[in-house]
């Protein structure tokens, strides 16, 4: 077909389109003055709600474009599909310019990208939506509204017994200072540090692993090779990376927090966590329970545990260990009348933060270290290599925290920036400049740190090329040098900023630190098999991203001879 009969078959289309339109709106005129007016009023709405507002009000931030003014606005199912991706095609559709609002499912958010407004919002915007946020999900979890009521509107005594509260804070307030007192540098880090290598250097053997490891492993016998691991003939065991990191962490950290008391109620706490965290995704989009019932059925046997645990006499459980924390938690609790159910379902939040990013980080650095930069592991070996003994014992913690092993350190902020995939959010309880654009009281800031970390000017140019384009996608350790002690950059915020900023952080880099290192001077290791992890960046998370589902790789574990 030439271009000219082409055209013309086009107009003949058009012709016949509009007649067809034209001969409808005479059989059914009202219909047809409906939609003429429901679409001028939709136009008018677009012109006035995205051009026109926009020119009369130039101090106020670009709102992304939508034709559906409505709740169910196109930006909400895009959003939650994958919120990277849509919010860098909305800073690039926007020109760029921080910060954009979009309306997402009704709610109003102001999306920074650039560092410069992430550090006024985190210094300018003193209300925090991280209580909201937790209220919320109390309710999910079913908590009652006497406890809440008794947790952020009682204030607690100023003079009352325990961990000191001179500003007479609601317990609500006053647990961010008792986290701090757990996890901040001091006595009680230190004992939680110490319980930690006790259990790594416990399990971190092959016999062991081969009793812990059972139920999953999918082989342990003497099936290395010698091309690869230069010690043939030798036991070893494979297990499933995101399932062995995550068993190992999880009890770690169950055992840190609460003791042996928890696994000898439940030996199988742990796995029974791992099925509710892998779908605690529905917690934070709040699924009913109807749709979610594998989830709620994992939390309520974990739930279920916790009341048992509360109802063994404190002294007892004390005698089998556990943090500072868990103990004067509950003693708060208690003296606000809280019942134990409520105690309970609390107690799920602090399990559930103290291992979903833990088991993460472990299984990320590993992976990316032995997929994408096998020949750091031998440089991590030997860095760690003085803070053991010759029998593979970490006998010197001081060293391996103390800046010397800087491969190891880049590792662990690289892991983490290209794994972190949550969200700070603020509530603006007043009308607020930032980056020079007016933000209106009521609506959200959203600072999503994956934005953040995938910002080339943030990162450096490292690539040989003088080019960094790709290279931010990829797991270079390196971009990190002599920044190897940042707890948090303009544009690596992984744990978070401002008064929210997670208080797990100096423990997170500690067990994970000691794992690697432990790991590496006991095992040869080695991927097995051609599987690949990617971030599963569509399901919200607190913190780091869970690998896209059904996704594993094969790790090959053989002693290595000191
Ligand atoms: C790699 C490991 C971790 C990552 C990436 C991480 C990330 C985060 C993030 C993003 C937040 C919210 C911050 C904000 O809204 O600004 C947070 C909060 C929190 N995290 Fe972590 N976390 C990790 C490990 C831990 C650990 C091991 C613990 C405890 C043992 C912990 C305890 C907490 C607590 C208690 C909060 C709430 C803070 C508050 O309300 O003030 N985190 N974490």
């Amino acid at each position: 077909m030439t271009l000219s009969s082409g055209t013309r078959a086009v107009e003949g289309n058009l012709n016949l389109a509009i007649q067809a339109i034209l001969l409808r709106s005479q059989e059914h005129p009202t219909l047809f003055r409906t939609a003429v007016l429901l679409s001028t009023a939709l136009i008018i709405w677009r012109l006035w709600k995205f051009t026109l507002y926009p020119i009369l009000h130039p101090t106020e931030p670009k709102e992304l474009p939508s034709w559906i003014p409505s709740k169910f606005s196109s930006h909400g199912f895009a959003f939650f599909h994958n919120s990277q991706a849509f919010l860098a095609k909305a800073t690039k559709a926007i020109g760029g310019k921080d910060p954009f609002a979009v309306t997402v499912f009704g709610s109003h958010f102001y999306i920074i990208t650039q560092p410069k407004q992430t550090i006024e919002v985190y210094k300018n915007v003193d209300s925090l939506s991280f209580e909201e946020f937790l209220i919320g999900l109390m309710k999910y979890l079913n908590l009652t509204d006497h406890t809440l009521q008794a947790v952020f509107e009682t204030r607690l005594p100023r003079d009352k017994p325990g961990f000191p509260n001179p500003d007479g804070k609601a317990l609500g307030h006053f647990v961010r200072d008792m986290h701090h007192r757990q996890l901040y540098p001091g006595a009680n880090l230190d004992t939680l540090e110490a319980v930690m290598v006790q259990w790594f250097d416990r399990y971190l053997h092959l016999d062991a692993l081969q009793t812990l490891c059972a139920p999953y492993s999918t082989s342990s016998s003497s099936s290395s090779s010698p091309a690869t691991t230069g010690e043939a003939n030798k036991a070893s065991i494979e297990v499933p990376l995101v399932k062995w990191c995550s068993e190992l962490f999880t009890r770690a950290g169950e055992q840190g927090y609460f003791g042996d008391s928890l696994a000898a109620l439940d030996p199988d706490m742990a796995t029974t966590f791992l099925v509710y965290d892998e779908l605690s995704w529905q917690v934070l989009y709040q699924y009913p329970r109807v749709f979610s019932r594998q989830m709620h059925a994992a939390m309520d046997r974990v739930q279920q545990t916790f009341v048992r645990y509360f109802r063994i006499p404190q002294a007892e459980r004390e005698a089998q260990g556990g943090a500072w924390f868990t103990t004067a938690i509950e003693n708060e609790c208690r003296s606000l009348g809280i019942e134990e159910q409520d105690m309970a379902r609390f107690m799920v939040m602090v399990y559930w933060v103290v291992s979903t990013n833990t088991r993460k980080a472990a299984y990320w650095i590993l992976y990316y270290l032995l997929h994408d930069k096998p020949d750091l592991i031998e440089a991590i070996r030997q860095e760690t290599a003085p803070a053991f003994d010759k029998d593979g014992k970490l006998v010197d913690l001081a060293y391996l925290h103390g800046g010397q092993c800087r491969n190891l350190e880049q590792a662990w902020l690289e892991t983490l920036r290209l794994s972190a995939n949550s969200a700070s959010a603020r509530v603006l309880t007043r009308d607020t400049v930032v980056g020079g654009k007016l933000l209106r009281r009521g609506g959200r800031i959203l600072i999503p740190y994956r934005l953040l970390h995938f910002n080339k000017a943030g990162h450096g140019n490292t690539s040989s090329s003088g080019d960094d384009g790709p290279d931010i996608n990829s797991f270079r350790p390196e971009r990190f040098a002599g920044r190897e002690s940042i707890t948090r950059g303009p544009s690596w915020r992984p744990f978070g900023g401002g008064k929210t900023m997670c208080p797990g952080h100096f423990v997170a880099k500690r067990e994970t630190m000691i794992f690697v290192a432990m790991v590496l001077q006991r095992f040869h290791v080695e991927l097995v098999g051609d599987g690949v992890l990617q971030p599963d960046l569509g399901k919200p998370v607190l913190g780091l991203a869970d690998r896209k589902s059904g996704q594993e790789v094969t790790l090959r574990i053989t002693p290595r001879t000191m």
